[in-house]
């Protein structure tokens, strides 16, 4: 005989199989977002902790701040002081940047006086690294394609919010069972300091601000009188606020103004495509119209991974090249040309990047 159960609106379980919307999903729990995941690519609890004491026995930095340097901005770690270099290939588990302009190592060191680690070369898994060592603030870059066509290549566009195009196809490095360790189950990324979880946390306090809402209420609420939400396993459902916050962007554009940037320091939407391709002109048309204004294929999965771990964030995309809207135009994106911009804008970036960690103000 077989049972079928209703989880929620529209979503029923018979047998273990969960349909929605007449899609079959496998599950393990009552949860089809905790499907088995192949080995997840940000790293799983004890590999990362493993990482961190095998790195904080080689250096002596115990950085507060973390740079992803993009493609061509690594030069940011030439004006790292006392640095400490460890390349991927010495440390288990970090994949070996294949990317020209990604030179595949950590740096440790000092900038501004602020003890930092910059990656040269992104992958997922440092993000949880950074975590575990104590990174509070993230600092993402990349160079993009521009298609607001208001920009200049070389402009520097202050990331406002993200698109995860690769998200709309199931494609999330937060898929998978959550360790609660690292964060919640459902992080949004909405620019709003509200909570929603569709089911609601479940080991919440019921702390006694007025941030967090519940659509449906949480599971098993304690009614303590502290200020400070404590999941013993994590909320399933929550939001993750703010993640582009306003305030780490009006840094930007403040330092930018003190610089003398701010003809060439823009704000605007983060859209990633998986790649490696770029984008064929429809596909650009498209992602414009959705609302992106510069595009590329990286920073907004590790912008998952570190708001999920509750790291706060600023993003910076240089626009290297313009993005071909014409279809019948003969321009074609490369990637020559990304790090040629990059090049020639490396400096001022390095500025920018040193002076916001400069006047950064840790929590
Ligand atoms: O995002 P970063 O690492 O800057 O690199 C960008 O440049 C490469 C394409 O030229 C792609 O990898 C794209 O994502
Ligand atoms: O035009 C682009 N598309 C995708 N990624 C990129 N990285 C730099 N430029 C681009």
């Amino acid at each position: 005989m077989s049972t079928k159960s209703v989880i929620m609106n529209g979503e029923t379980k018979v047998d273990g199989v969960v349909h929605i919307n007449g899609m079959k999903r496998k599950i393990q729990d009552t949860n089809y977002h905790e499907s088995p995941a192949p080995k997840r690519q940000c790293g799983q609890y004890e590999e990362v902790q493993n990482i961190k004491n095998l790195l904080f026995k080689r250096v002596k930095c115990r950085p507060t701040i973390g740079i992803v340097c993009g493609s061509g901005i690594g030069g940011l770690a030439d004006v790292v002081e006392d640095a400490e270099v460890i390349k991927y290939g010495e440390i288990p588990g970090f994949a070996v940047s294949t990317v020209p302009g990604h030179k595949g190592q950590l740096v440790f060191g000092t900038l501004q006086g602020k003890s930092v680690v910059l990656m040269q070369g992104r992958i997922a898994l440092p993000i949880r690294v950074m975590h575990v060592m104590g990174v509070k603030m993230l600092i993402l870059t990349n160079a993009a394609g521009g298609l607001n066509e208001s920009f200049n290549v070389g402009d520097i566009m202050v990331i406002k919010d993200h698109i995860n195009m690769p998200g709309f196809a199931g494609m999330n490095p937060l898929v998978g069972t959550n360790d609660d360790r690292f964060g919640p189950r459902f992080p949004a990324m909405s620019n709003d300091n509200l909570y929603f979880y569709r089911f609601g946390p479940r080991f919440p306090a019921m702390s006694n601000d007025n941030l967090y809402f519940y659509r449906f209420g949480p599971r098993f609420p304690a009614m303590s009188n502290d200020n400070l939400y404590f999941y013993r396993f994590g909320p399933r459902f929550p939001a993750m606020s703010n993640a582009y916050s306003l305030k780490h962007r009006k840094l930007a554009h403040k330092v930018a103004r003190e610089l003398g940037f701010h003809d060439f320091v823009r704000e605007g939407v983060y859209n990633m495509l998986c790649g490696p391709n770029f984008e064929s002109v429809a596909e650009c048309r498209y992602i414009r119209m959705i609302g992106a204004d510069a595009t590329g294929m990286s920073t907004a999965h590790e912008a998952l991974v570190a708001r999920h771990c509750g790291m706060e964030i600023l993003g910076m995309s240089l626009i290297t090249n313009k993005c071909v809207l014409d279809f019948d135009s003969d321009q074609m994106a490369n990637h020559e040309e990304v790090l040629e911009t990059g090049a020639k804008r490396s400096k001022d970036f390095q500025k920018l990047v040193s002076k916001i960690v400069e006047e950064l103000e840790l929590q």
